[in-house]
């Protein structure tokens, strides 16, 4: 790989910050709509197809589709004065006040119902006149080709290849550069509809879309997708939209995106740029556990079955990420025509962290299943016997040095967190041996167990400190620590848990802001990869968590607190945090990340308040 230097960006530079960004999406892609009402990224038809708008990694030229007040040319278009998502919906409403009125923009992609992906823009007037303009600037194969565009039928045709988009409006536009420009006035009461739909460029042009009655469908679908959330402790919202979040990650095939994003930066200007848009077993598995906690099943009979198609033939040939419909093939590339994210560099598509070895991925995957049949879920025959082969896997490589949780691109080691999640996978399904789930030998699965423990408490742990480490034999330490009680590899009040987390906290926790391990200083490169980066937010809701599960409830309860101030004003967040330019850094949303902040919130509940409560029947 060439990784080309970092691009000097002049200290005037200020392009949009990630939480500029909403997300809406049709649960089998998503599109970001900045602030300034410009869609920044689309990808289409699915999430990991290439964009046609990749103005969040360049700039204009790389494709964008701004609605909003009509600015002078050349002047920088105006950030909208409030936005919220209406009610629990993926329906984003942005408001702008002008001088002459105010204006209204909601945005929103129904969930498909037998027609290809839409993206609906509703412009409304709210107060007195104010005058609008639509610039649609298509660039298929992420920002490389400028279309073609026609009209036809009253309708406007952006073509290149295979793909094709066409635009429908009752505004009169013009073509101009690639570019469909509409400008006119909107007064209080007014109401003008853009409807953007996607179909391969060889077939018929998909029918016009019913912008009203698409409206209606994706409210309620949303209404009553949030209607089955059965939590009802404190912060409801939080939970709701971080769910609401979750879900629009998970495509209809069962497979989850970790992030609907590639190469937003772990580091400004930095090089850490990786394609989110796959199926890692460990993030899918975490997300379904969030919303198995929360009363959501669908999603995990649907992963099941994505589970046994993916990997049910071949247990032991496991890969640790997928694409959307399971295929195996992710090959990492890089986009050189694009300048990145604020001149981050290199954009990645696919993943090259695909062929690692990461043992904790059977743990993740088993302790789902588990915590999925704890729910009612009955686990098919199949699925039984794949959790069966995947204990098998663990029996034969638990031994093996890894390339760990966190992906890291040096040397293999003996990461304890591995070790530790390879005691879940056969703890978790002795379990279900015990309750009768599952047939095995109980006997092999309890003295495997037992010597893993014993493994990991012997060589991952050091006496001196009283703290675990992040490998066997290594001074360092390592956040996927603070999972120890959670996972109950150890009883909450076993004095090594107090131990390992006060050791965490005080190596890589700054204001409860917690890193995955030093990447600093000294530790430059530990990872196989220059520079450095931000606060991994999971990491400090894991540390929430241990807190809690410690006995520490104040203290857990006003960090919660703390990183809930780090949500954007529509409650999302990034992978990272940068605790220095206070703003998020890498793939955003991220289900990492917004599946710790229900967690969280759900655990804390739990623990303070009457159980009736947090979860209704
Ligand atoms: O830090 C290097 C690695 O960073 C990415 O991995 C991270 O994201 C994954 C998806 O959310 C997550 O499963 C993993 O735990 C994180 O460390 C990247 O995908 C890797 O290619 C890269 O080596």
């Amino acid at each position: 790989m060439t990784i080309p230097p970092p691009v000097t960006l002049t200290p005037a530079f200020r392009g949009p910050r990630i939480e500029d960004y909403a997300l809406i999406g049709d649960l089998e892609t998503a599109a970001l709509v900045c602030r300034n009402g410009s869609v920044n990224w689309l990808c289409l038809p699915r999430f990991d197809s290439a964009a046609v708008f990749t103005g969040l990694l360049g700039t204009d030229d790389h494709g964008y589709w701004r609605i909003g007040p009509a600015v002078p040319d050349g002047a920088p278009a105006p950030y909208a004065d409030r936005r919220r998502y209406r009610g629990d919906s993926l329906i984003v409403e942005s408001e702008w006040d002008t001088e002459t009125g105010t204006v209204r923009v909601l945005d929103f992609m129904p969930p498909r119902d037998g027609h290809g992906p839409q993206l609906i823009r509703i412009v409304e007037g709210v107060t007195g006149t104010v005058e609008v303009t639509s610039t649609l600037a298509p660039r298929f194969s992420y920002g490389q080709l400028m279309p073609w565009i026609y009209d036809e039928d009253g309708r406007t045709a952006a073509v290149s290849g295979p793909d094709a988009v066409w635009l429908d409006t009752s505004e009169q536009g013009s073509e101009k550069d690639g570019a469909v420009h509409h400008r006119f006035d909107i007064s209080e009461g007014g109401c003008v509809v853009f409807a953007l739909s996607a179909e391969s460029s060889h077939l018929p042009a998909p029918e016009v879309p019913d912008a009203d009655e698409a409206l209606r469908k994706t409210r309620d679908f949303w209404t009553a997708w949030a209607g089955q959330m059965t939590y009802q402790g404190p912060d409801r919202d939080v939970v709701l939209r971080s769910l609401v979040t979750l879900k629009a990650l998970i495509h209809p095939s069962g497979g989850i995106v970790a992030a609907p994003t590639t190469s937003l930066p772990e580091e400004i200007g930095g090089v850490r740029n990786w394609d989110y848009r796959a199926c890692w077993l460990r993030d899918s598995a975490l997300t379904l556990a969030t919303l198995l906690r929360a009363g959501y099943r669908d999603e995990a009979v649907a992963w099941q079955r994505w589970l046994l198609r993916t990997i049910g033939g071949d247990p032991h040939n496991l890969q640790i990420m997928y694409r959307v419909d399971g295929g195996r093939e992710l090959p990492e590339l890089e986009l050189t025509h694009l300048p990145g994210y604020e001149g981050s560099r290199p954009v990645r598509i696919g993943n090259g962290a695909v062929d690692q070895l990461q043992l904790d991925v059977p743990g993740e995957v088993i302790e789902t299943l588990y915590l999925a049949n704890q729910s009612g879920i009955e686990l098919c025959a199949s699925t039984k016997a794949l959790i069966l082969e995947l204990v098998e896997y663990v029996r034969c490589n638990w031994r093996k040095p890894d390339d760990g949780i966190w992906e890291v691109r040096g040397k293999r080691r003996h990461f304890t967190h591995s070790k530790m999640l390879c005691w879940v996978a056969v703890d978790r399904t002795l379990r279900m041996v015990d309750a009768g789930v599952i047939e095995a030998d109980r006997d092999a699965l309890a003295a495997l167990r037992d010597e893993i423990h014993q493994d990991v408490c012997t060589r991952g742990f050091d006496k001196d400190r009283n703290t675990f480490t992040q490998s066997y034999g290594s001074k360092e330490l390592d956040a996927s620590l603070l999972l120890l009680p959670r996972i109950g590899f150890l009883p909450a009040d076993d004095p090594r848990v107090a131990g390992t987390v006060d050791a965490v906290r005080q190596a890589l926790e700054h204001d409860g802001l917690v890193h995955r391990y030093p990447t600093d200083g000294r530790h430059r490169g530990v990872d196989g990869l220059p520079g450095d980066e931000g606060a991994f937010l999971l990491c400090s809701f894991w540390l929430v968590d241990a807190l809690a599960l410690t006995g520490r409830l104040a203290e857990a309860t006003a960090l919660l607190e703390r990183l809930k101030d780090l949500r954007t004003d529509l409650g999302l967040l990034a992978e990272e945090y940068d605790p220095v330019a206070m703003r998020q850094l890498g793939n955003f949303p991220q289900g990492f990340t917004l599946g710790g902040l229900a967690d969280s919130s759900m655990l804390l509940a739990e623990l303070s308040c009457p159980a009736e409560l947090v979860t209704a029947p």
